[in-house]
């Protein structure tokens, strides 16, 4: 593609602050913002960023063979050469201008569904996935486990919320496949950083707002008025989805138009009655806003998944499908890996180990409460907090499990950069220190030991790190270790040796 300074001008309108086009013409042939991944005739956007500044990367872009360099800060332009630049007032603005027009991607033409909250986005987003496809509907799927279209897996995901170029690129993806139908978990950093930008959803569902990420967000207040800013990008008929059972009406609009509340108070829209589980389903009834009955039964487990279930019912409906194609997907969603996921070789030895993505204080609470709903007998749970990660949460971590866990091990999560065993120290301080507790920072070792003090009955809670597949310390180490495959292969050798 060939642009000239009109053609940027038009579509950098009021955002251009200097420019400087050599040449009547520039050749594009893609955007990115990241100079290692520049090759000939590409625009670099310069971004200033939490960890590196693009603008120092300028040269090395422009040695990729960058045509064009757009960026905020003139001061950091080569002075040495004459290059073609554009500096902008809003580097984000800009980015999601260039990359939709030049893509002729149109955001009107896509449903957009967010679901934030601190938990609970990637499994209702993930459902509400299943539902549309089970209904043999297109679907995107943009999650911290996994990125989809339809049933195809497109890549990995590195963040929960991709940067403003990797979404405008599974826009574009999307569009191909005739997906029209966008899920995507949107995280506090997105909205902060703007990786959102230009997007218009036609629904907004908050799962809750506990605390989690103060370590990036100044206080709670901060973090809390940063989810409830997605509201801005809402479309002006779009729809708004909360638990009333977690969050206060008062924060959001006030338009009953616009908002939809579920949850199991009596005044909710669609109201959750006679729940009942056991460790392989949860059945319930939900009152709906229409006053129809609707019985309920999934393979998730826990009152948390119920509400997960009710978020992805409401996106469903809002969405245009028939009640009786949800009840049914609902019904065949098995949940995604490392929540609440039982490992059933453990059965076998009279106890259930279930594995759990829980890294904040609510989660943990949801889960610990989930599984003494399940058994008489006794929880025994490893568990630890990541580094790199709101430190302030460690402690009230090490507060919740001791008032809801019967054993207590304490061990590495992911201490990334930091110190592992100031990590433990950060819990420890939230630990009651009469309750029967081990530290044993070895993950592995962690794991055995709770599964060898298991007697039958008893619940293992894995938590923490879910679905992930590497232990990562710092200098960038990363150890191959995911919870369900070491909890299994523990409960085969315990096995053996019983046999023995
Ligand atoms: C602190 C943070 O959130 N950083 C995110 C942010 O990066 P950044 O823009 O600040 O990048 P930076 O590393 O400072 O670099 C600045 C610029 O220089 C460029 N650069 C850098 C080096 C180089 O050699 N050449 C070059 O051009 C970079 O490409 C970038 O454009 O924008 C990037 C693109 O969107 C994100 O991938 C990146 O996430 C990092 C990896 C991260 O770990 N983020 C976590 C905290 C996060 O975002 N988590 C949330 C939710 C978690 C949850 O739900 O629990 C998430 O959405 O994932
Ligand atoms: N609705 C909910 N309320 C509270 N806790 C929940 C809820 N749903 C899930 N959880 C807990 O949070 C954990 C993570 O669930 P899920 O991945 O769906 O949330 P998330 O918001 O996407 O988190 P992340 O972005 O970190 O993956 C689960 O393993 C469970 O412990």
């Amino acid at each position: 593609m060939k642009l000239k300074a009109n053609d940027f001008k038009l579509l950098l309108e009021g955002n251009i602050k200097s420019f400087s086009l050599n040449g009547e013409e520039i050749i594009v042939e893609g955007i990115k913002d990241n100079s290692s991944e520049v090759k000939n005739n590409d625009i670099f956007i310069a971004v200033k960023g939490h960890k590196a500044d693009g603008h120092d990367y300028i040269n090395y872009a422009l040695g990729n063979g960058a045509s064009l360099i757009i960026a905020e800060n003139e001061d950091k332009l080569p002075k040495d050469k004459l290059i073609n630049y554009i500096i902008v007032k809003d580097i984000k603005k800009a980015t999601a201008d260039l990359v939709y027009s030049l893509n002729n991607i149109s955001i009107d033409d896509f449903s957009i569904v967010g679901v934030t909250g601190t938990n609970g986005k990637s499994t209702s987003v993930s459902l509400v996935h299943h539902i549309l496809t089970e209904s043999g509907l297109n679907s995107t799927l943009i999650s911290t486990v996994e990125i989809k279209i339809n049933n195809q897996i497109i890549k990995q995901p590195r963040n929960t919320t991709p940067g403003i170029l990797e979404i405008a690129e599974l826009l574009k993806l999307s569009s191909e496949s005739n997906s029209k139908i966008i899920n995507i978990e949107v995280s506090s950093h997105a909205i902060d950083q703007r990786r959102i930008e230009n997007l218009k959803f036609d629904i907004i569902s908050y799962t809750n707002i506990t605390r989690d990420h103060l370590d990036y967000h100044k206080n709670f207040e901060d973090y809390k008025k940063t989810k409830l800013s997605l509201m801005n990008f809402l479309k002006e008929n779009g729809k708004i989805i909360i638990n009333i059972d977690k969050l206060n009406k008062k924060d959001f609009y006030s338009s009953n138009k616009a908002l939809i509340t579920y949850g199991f108070d009596e005044s909710a829209d669609y109201v959750i009655k006679n729940f009942e589980q056991n460790i392989h389903q949860v059945k319930f009834t939900m009152k709906t806003i229409d006053n129809e009955f609707v019985e309920i039964v999934s393979p998730l487990v826990g009152k948390f998944n119920i509400y997960n279930i009710v978020n992805a019912f409401i996106i469903a409906k809002l969405l245009g499908i028939e009640t009786e194609l949800i009840i049914k997907a609902v019904s065949s969603f098995k949940g995604i890996p490392g929540r609440f996921q039982l490992v059933p070789s453990s059965k076998s030895l009279g106890f259930n180990c279930v594995i759990d993505f829980s890294h904040t204080p609510d989660a943990l609470e949801q889960v610990l409460s989930t599984a003494a709903s399940l058994t008489d007998g006794r929880i025994i749970i490893v568990f630890g907090a990541g580094g790199n990660a709101d430190q302030g949460k460690r402690k009230i971590m090490g507060e919740v499990v001791s008032q809801k866990a019967d054993v207590i091990i304490l061990t590495n999560d992911d201490p990334k950069d930091e110190d592992p065993q100031k990590i433990i120290e950060d819990v420890l301080e939230g630990i009651d220190q009469t309750k029967q507790f081990l530290v044993i920072p070895d993950r592995k070792t962690a794991i055995e030991a709770a599964l060898s003090f298991a007697n039958k009955g008893d619940i293992v809670l894995i938590t923490g790190r879910g679905h992930e597949q590497f232990q990562l310390f710092a200098n960038g180490k990363k150890v191959k270790f995911n919870d369900y495959e070491v909890a299994t292969k523990c409960i085969e050798t315990i096995k053996r040796g019983l046999r023995r």
